[in-house]
């Protein structure tokens, strides 16, 4: 959170252990699925580390997968509907997901939220929401190979590079404006009017993070 967290590299493992962070119901509040009751499976560390980060990630354990999905289906009891699971970070990519996602596949629609910066050959149901990131000065282009369905552009008015969406990115079918939290209401208040500003000139859709207006997970 708030960049003060180890980076941390991608971990080759079988993917039958995975290191979560929290495993919670919710609204999702961001992207192509907004609005959509989820239930969000939170793995621990990112091999970036923002100044800007709101999330926690770095109490995480191990659990088995067995235990997810436990614990998955222990939600389902008080909220039996629900359908998507999203997978997060923290940078869910770190971590081999690939057989956590097949296992949710058979009941869920399996959506994860990256950076975009780690490679896997994820399966072709998992919906792929990457947010790019400044890295030296410039957004990190997505790993080549990824299969991604939106782009989400975090729009700040004063934090540098921040402010403007790099030209590759008009080459994917969809992209989202989200202005960024910076814990001020002021330097909020500027990313909003930015952000705005930018969907509207660009023709692209915006995404309120609607979680903190709703004071909800
Ligand atoms: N409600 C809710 N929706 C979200 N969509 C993406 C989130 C994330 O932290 O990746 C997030 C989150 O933290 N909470
Ligand atoms: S990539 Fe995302 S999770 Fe990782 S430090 Fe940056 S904002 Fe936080
Ligand atoms: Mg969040």
């Amino acid at each position: 959170m708030f960049g003060k967290n180890p980076k941390r590299p991608p971990e080759n493992t079988d993917g039958s252990l995975l290191f979560v962070q929290e495993i919670f119901p919710t609204i999702q509040a961001e992207g192509i699925f907004a609005g959509r009751p989820a239930i969000f499976i939170r793995l621990g560390g990112c091999n970036l580390a923002c100044s800007f980060c709101d999330t926690e990630f770095e109490n995480f354990s191990q659990m088995s997968l067995e235990d997810i999905l436990a614990q998955v289906q222990k939600h389902q009891v008080q909220y039996s509907k629900i359908n998507l699971i999203v997978i997060t970070g923290g940078e869910p990519m770190r971590q081999n997901i690939i057989p956590l996602c097949n296992k949710l596949h058979k009941n869920f629609t399996v959506q994860i939220e990256t950076n975009g910066t780690i490679y896997r050959n994820l399966p072709d149901f998992v919906k792929v929401i990457c947010s790019p990131k400044i890295v030296n000065g410039k957004y990190t282009i997505p790993a080549d190979g990824l299969q991604i369905d939106a782009l989400k552009f975090l729009i700040s008015a004063s934090l540098e590079h921040y402010n403007k969406i790099p030209d590759w990115a008009f080459d994917f079918k969809e992209i989202f404006i989200q202005p960024m939290d910076e814990q001020d209401a002021q330097k909020n208040a500027a990313n909003n009017a930015l952000a705005v500003k930018i969907a509207m000139e660009n023709n692209l859709k915006l995404s309120i993070q609607m979680h903190k207006f709703l004071q909800i997970p």
